[in-house]
């Protein structure tokens, strides 16, 4: 019988770090000499993580959905067709923030697919800050827990804005969630990727007891995106962020600045904004996601005109 593929799951709250863990997993495979796949889901109908992805490493997205709603069928489908199209070694699945890690698991081991792939594991990544805050309402709590609950291995993320106290407390409050898991305290998801491939964890091992915790559906997370063809002012899209309705928790994508020429890729994560310049081979219209909850499309887009109209 042919080796199974393996898979390894990323899965983390909204701009927790997944995208930045994958791009480093991607350069560790590929030094490996090892074929990979990267599968990914996004919440937005534009893709904007995929910028971390060599333009050579086959690449499958499911956009517009989170995969514990509708896009579980899809996500098994894909895979079966990456599976197809490709001879692997392992696929990574990069799911939305707002994905239950269990529900991934599930639609890795449909009745077509146990035969051929095999979980390595699952990945969590939080946000340090943002976690030790403790400001996000009961149900993205809950989600947060759950995504930490189900991990293999927790990535403590971004320790570079908390202190060591803060590191602690974390520390304290992950263990307490997740006895087993091999936890990592990293900066820019810099972790020693050995750890991941120390044991395979067979899905039959893993509790499938626990609530399937729906919580998604009822996380009224709303994810709106727009075109932004004129460059827009650093300062005052940043005054404007501060000051947007309901609750922001994530923006991304491609825009042009007033003060100087060229496409940055954008990212706002947990009131952190980073502006990267973008210089590669793939090529992306300028575009804004927004996700949150209680957003107010008309206004978003309204103010985003009145920045454009600014230059
Ligand atoms: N300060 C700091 N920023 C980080 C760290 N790790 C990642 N970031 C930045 O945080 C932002 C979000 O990181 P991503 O890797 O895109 O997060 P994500 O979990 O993929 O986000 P979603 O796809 O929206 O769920 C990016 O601008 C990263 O460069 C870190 O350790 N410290």
């Amino acid at each position: 019988m042919s080796k199974k593929v393996e898979i390894i799951i990323l899965s983390g709250f909204l701009g927790s770090g997944k995208s930045t863990l994958l791009k480093e997993l991607i350069e560790f495979e590929q030094k490996n000499g090892r074929r990979l796949g990267v599968l990914m889901n996004e919440l937005g109908d534009v893709s904007i993580d995929s910028a971390a992805v060599p333009i050579d490493t086959p690449l499958k997205e499911m956009l517009n959905g989170c995969i514990c709603c509708t896009l579980q069928g899809e996500l098994s489908l894909q895979l079966s067709q990456m599976l197809e199209e490709y001879e692997l070694d392992v696929i990574l699945i990069e799911a939305t923030g707002a994905a239950h890690p269990l529900e991934i698991l599930e639609a890795c081991t449909h009745p077509t697919l146990v035969s051929k792939v095999e979980i390595r594991c699952i990945v969590t990544v939080i946000n340090a800050k943002q976690w030790v805050e403790n400001r996000l309402s009961i149900k993205l709590r809950k989600l947060l827990i759950e995504q930490v609950k189900h991990a293999d291995v927790v990535l403590v993320n971004k320790v570079d804005q908390v202190d060591e106290n803060e590191i602690a407390a974390v520390l304290e409050s992950v263990k307490n969630i997740n006895t087993q898991a091999t936890i990592s305290i990293v900066t820019y998801a810099k972790m020693n990727l050995s750890i991941l491939y120390d044991r395979v964890v067979q899905s039959s091992e893993r509790s499938y007891e626990v609530e399937k915790a729906h919580v998604h559906h009822h996380l009224h997370l709303r994810t709106i995106s727009f075109s932004v063809n004129q460059p827009i002012d650093r300062v005052a899209f940043l005054q404007w962020l501060e000051k947007i309705e309901g609750q922001l928790h994530r923006v991304k994508g491609f825009i042009y600045l007033t003060e100087t020429p060229g496409l940055y890729l954008f990212n706002y994560a947990y009131g952190m904004p980073i502006f990267e310049r973008y210089a590669s081979e793939k090529k992306y219209e300028p575009v804004l996601v927004f996700i949150g909850e209680d957003l107010n499309r008309d206004e978003i887009e309204e103010e985003l005109g009145k920045l454009q109209r600014l230059t």
